[in-house]
C-alpha cells in the first residue's frame, strides 16, 4: 500500500544542512498498522510529512496505493491526498467551529455538495463515539473527544491510510488505551492501513502489527512486532523493548544467586502452559522465579521468566534441555555461583 524507495529529506538550516531523513527505504501491506519508533530527533515526524508530501523529499519515491506522489503535479497530488487521512499530537482543531462544522470543513474542502454532508458527519460521529457531542466547541471536549474528532475528520474522505503523528502523546494513559483501542477498531472495520509514529513502546505493542526503528534518520530495524519483541536484534530497539518489558533484576537478587540464572521466553500459546511445573515434576532441581511476566503484543501471548535453578549440575543442565526443547527461548544468563 504505501512504498517508500530510497528516501532522503535534508533541511536547509543557518547552519547548513540537517538530514531529517536518511535514504529510507520500507513498504507497508495493505490494511496492516505499521509503527515507526525512534527518540527524539531520530526522522520520524520527517519521515511520515513524506508519506503525504507534507514535506517535499529532497531525493527518493513515495508511492501510495500505487501512486508515486513524487512525480504528481500540485492539483494531482491534491486529490492523491484525500486517500490519505491524517492526526495529529495536538489534534489541530478550528476553535470557533462545533465538532459537526471541524468534521464538515474536511468535505468541504474536497468539495462535497453540502447535501450529502449531515448523513456524513452523523455516520462519522457515531463511528468515534461522539455521536452526542456534534454542537459542542473543542473547548468543551477532553483530549481524547478532541483527538476523536480529529480521527472522524481525518476519515471524513474514506482514505485508505491514515498517518498518525504521536496521535496519543499528549493524552494519559487510559485516554491513549481507548484511543488505541478506537484506532485498532477503524483498522480492522474500514480495513484501513494505518501508520503510527510514536516514541511509546506500549502504542506499538498494543495495536501495531510490524514496525520500524528509527535512529540518525534511518531504519536500523525492521519485523513483526512480535518477533522484535522477542528477539531484538539492535541494541537500541533493545531499549525500546526493554521500556515495556522491565527485565532488570535487582542488584541484590542477582548478587545473593547461587544456582543458575535463567532466563525463558515462550510464546504464542505455548506461553499459557504449565512448562515450569512440569520440570520440578521430571527433574530433582529447585527453581526460584525471580521474574515473571506475560505480555501480550497485540493480542498474542509473549511469556517471559527469570528463574534461579539449584541442584545437582546433571539435573540442571537436563532441565535446562528440556526446556529449551519446549520453548522457543533459553538464555544462560549467569551458570552457577
Ligand atoms: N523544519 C526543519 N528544519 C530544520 N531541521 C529540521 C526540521 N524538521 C526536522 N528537522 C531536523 O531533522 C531531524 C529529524 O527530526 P524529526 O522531527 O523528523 O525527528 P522525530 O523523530 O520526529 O523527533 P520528534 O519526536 O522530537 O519530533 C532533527 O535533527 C531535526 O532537528
Amino acid at each position: 500500500m504505501i512504498e517508500v524507495r530510497n528516501l532522503v529529506k535534508e533541511y536547509k538550516t543557518k547552519k547548513g544542512k540537517t538530514i531529517g531523513v536518511n535514504n529510507v527505504s520500507l513498504k507497508v501491506k495493505e490494511g496492516e498498522i505499521f509503527g515507526i519508533v525512534g527518540y527524539s530527533g531520530a526522522g520520524k515526524s520527517s519521515l511520515l510529512r513524506c508519506l503525504n508530501l507534507l514535506e517535499k523529499p529532497t531525493s527518493g519515491e513515495v508511492l501510495v496505493d500505487g501512486v508515486n506522489l513524487t512525480t504528481l503535479n500540485s492539483s494531482e497530488l491534491r486529490k492523491a491526498r484525500l486517500k490519505i487521512g491524517m492526526i495529529f499530537q495536538h489534534f489541530y482543531l478550528i476553535s470557533s467551529k462545533t465538532v459537526y462544522e471541524n468534521v464538515a470543513f474536511a468535505l468541504k474542502a474536497a468539495g462535497v455538495p453540502k447535501k450529502k454532508f449531515n448523513e456524513r458527519v452523523t455516520e462519522l460521529l457515531e463511528l468515534v463515539g461522539l455521536g452526542d457531542r456534534a454542537s459542542h466547541y473543542p473547548a468543551q471536549l477532553s483530549g481524547g473527544q478532541k483527538q476523536r474528532v480529529g480521527i472522524a475528520r481525518a476519515l471524513a474522505n474514506n482514505p485508505k491510510v491514515l498517518l498518525c503523528d504521536e496521535a496519543t502523546s499528549a493524552l494519559d494513559p487510559s485516554t491513549t488505551k481507548s484511543i488505541l483501542c478506537l484506532l485498532k477498531s477503524i483498522n480492522k472495520k474500514l480495513g484501513i492501513t494505518i501508520v503510527v509514529i510514536t516514541h511509546e513502546m506500549e502504542v506499538v505493542k498494543e495495536i501495531c502489527d510490524r514496525m520500524a526503528v528509527m535512529q540518525d534518520g534511518r531504519v536500523i530495524e525492521e519485523g513483526l512486532v512480535y518477533d522484535l519483541f522477542s528477539n531484538p536484534k539492535q541494541p537500541l530497539t533493545k531499549d525500546f523493548i526493554e521500556t515495556v518489558l522491565q527485565l532488570q533484576l535487582p542488584e541484590r537478587l542477582s548478587q545473593n544467586r547461587k544456582g543458575t540464572l535463567i532466563k525463558i521466553q515462550f510464546k504464542g500459546v505455548s506461553a499459557e502452559e504449565a512448562l515450569i511445573s512440569d520440570v520440578f515434576k521430571k527433574f530433582n532441581v529447585k527453581g526460584n522465579i525471580l521474574h515473571g511476566k506475560i505480555e501480550y503484543i497485540k493480542d498474542n501471548p509473549l511469556g517471559i521468566f527469570i528463574m534461579e535453578v539449584t541442584g545437582d549440575k546433571q539435573e540442571v543442565n537436563q532441565a535446562i534441555d528440556y526446556i529449551t526443547k519446549h520453548t522457543e527461548s533459553l538464555e544462560v544468563i549467569a551458570d552457577a555461583a
